[in-house]
């Protein structure tokens, strides 16, 4: 879906003082629904994310054979009784958990499927999933391409075993295995084997989700991981809010010197999102717990952070909006893997800010971002839901900044242009 016309971003020359309760996490979405499509019996979940990459998945596992009916915020998933053998195809979007966790449940069943997806879903990288799924022994055809339109061959059965990936463009190429590997004969024993591995806190959300369904998981050493074999517990539960979405209403009572409730914040949570109750107080705000809640507040001066994001590399465009807001400088590193996201989002991070009369500067793995004053423009967003918040945070203090397609924001975040308006257009509080 995409808008035909650039949308004028609210802007205010006054504290934005609010609160939000934001949608279901994405990453917690997709993990639970496969997690019920493998699982013993039927699962139910409460309030789950319904945006484009969580009905993403939910197509993709019925045409793998689950049931999901869906009643309101309540959605009911029964595993798959036996699969077809007649050729079936997934979209998988722009949506990473689709094209990486996916392929690995086509491997346990007959029927080829086809995997494809939007344009730029062709250039974002796939050679670990079909390079792990020869290595246990599954047949893929990619063309030679190494990248998406594929077909996994499934033979209804996975041997497992020792598994060796290289996740250093991707955690989701771990977490994909992990998710299945109980389901493989004698189980996954997983090693990563590249230089760096990033975003441990979703490697670890999916090693909690798998423990809480019985599934055996041991952690033992670094960067290995051993799955017993067995059954996965049908489990009923509730989605905790997307708190790295709630990072886009943070950002704004931040750069307009406000505060915001986010409600309903989970006190124990394995979502990278929870890195906010650190990264405001980096850029010289508060953060205090109200019952459920989490007030966010703004400092005397929204100062310049130096911050290594390799854990939370979903959260920098954000950040880096706010860091072009700044009264100091700011770098930011260890997310040389942001490349391979919805876009490059590093040269789209420096192209869109420097449109604005910005100066951010791409590093070898991260940015630098010296404040200047910014005037408005339209800010492109390549099909990438957090360039969009990135572009509304700098729409907030920047006059006539256009944002093009923010209807992309679907992809996590259904509604989330409307949302944004009502809250910054609201009159200040006194
Ligand atoms: O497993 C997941 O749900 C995700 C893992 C991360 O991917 P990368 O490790 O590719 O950054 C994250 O950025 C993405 O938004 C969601
Ligand atoms: C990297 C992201 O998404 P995906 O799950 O498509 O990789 C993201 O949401 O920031």
């Amino acid at each position: 879906m995409t808008d035909p016309l650039p949308w004028l971003a609210p802007h205010r020359d006054t504290p934005f003082v609010g609160e939000v309760l934001v949608p279901g996490s994405k990453s917690l979405t997709n993990r639970v629904l496969i997690l019920a499509a493998l699982g013993d019996g039927p699962s139910v979940i409460t309030r789950p994310l319904g945006s484009r990459d969580t009905n993403l998945m939910a197509a993709a596992l019925t045409t793998l054979g689950a049931t999901i009916e869906r009643d309101g915020m309540t959605w009911t998933v029964t595993p798959a009784r036996s699969t077809g053998a007649d050729p079936v195809t997934v979209d998988c979007g722009l949506a990473g958990t689709v094209m990486r966790f996916v392929p690995l449940l086509a491997a346990l069943g007959d029927a080829p499927v086809t995997f494809d997806g939007d344009e730029h879903a062709r250039v974002r990288p796939m050679a670990t999933t079909i390079a792990t799924l020869r290595s246990l022994g599954v047949e893929v055809d990619d063309g030679g391409r190494g990248a998406l339109p594929f077909t996994v061959h499934g033979s209804g059965r996975v041997p497992g075993g020792t598994v060796e990936v290289d996740a250093s463009a991707s955690s989701q190429f771990v977490s994909a295995l992990l998710l299945v590997g109980a389901r493989f004969e004698q189980g996954l024993d997983l090693r990563h084997t590249g230089g760096t591995l990033p975003s441990m806190p979703h490697i670890e959300m999916t090693v909690a989700e798998l423990r809480r369904r019985g599934v055996r998981v041991d952690t033992d050493e670094p960067a290995r991981w051993v799955v017993h074999p067995g059954t996965i517990d049908a489990l009923d539960v509730e989605i905790e809010p997307d708190l790295s979405n709630a990072g886009v209403f943070i950002a704004g009572a931040l750069v307009t010197g406000g505060e915001v409730r986010i409600r309903s914040w989970p006190r124990d949570t394995d979502q990278a999102g929870d890195a906010w109750r650190d990264i405001v107080p980096a850029f010289g705000g508060t953060v205090t717990p109200d019952g459920a809640d989490l007030v966010f507040a703004a400092g005397p001066e929204l100062t310049g952070v130096e911050l290594d994001l390799h854990d939370v590399g979903e959260l920098t465009p954000v950040i880096a909006a706010m860091a072009a807001l700044a009264t100091t400088p700011s770098r930011l590193t260890g997310v040389a893997h942001l490349r391979g996201h919805e876009t490059d989002r590093l040269a789209a991070l420096v192209t869109e800010i420097n449109r604005l009369g910005g100066d951010a500067e791409e590093l070898e793995d991260g940015l630098l971002i010296r404040p200047r004053p910014l005037h408005g423009d339209t800010f492109r967003t390549y099909d990438d839901h957090r360039m969009a918040h990135a572009a509304v945070v700098l729409g907030l203090r920047v006059p006539d900044l256009l944002v093009e397609n923010v209807v992309t924001t679907i992809k996590t975040y259904p509604n989330f242009a409307p949302v944004w308006e009502r809250l910054m257009t609201a009159p200040a509080k006194v």
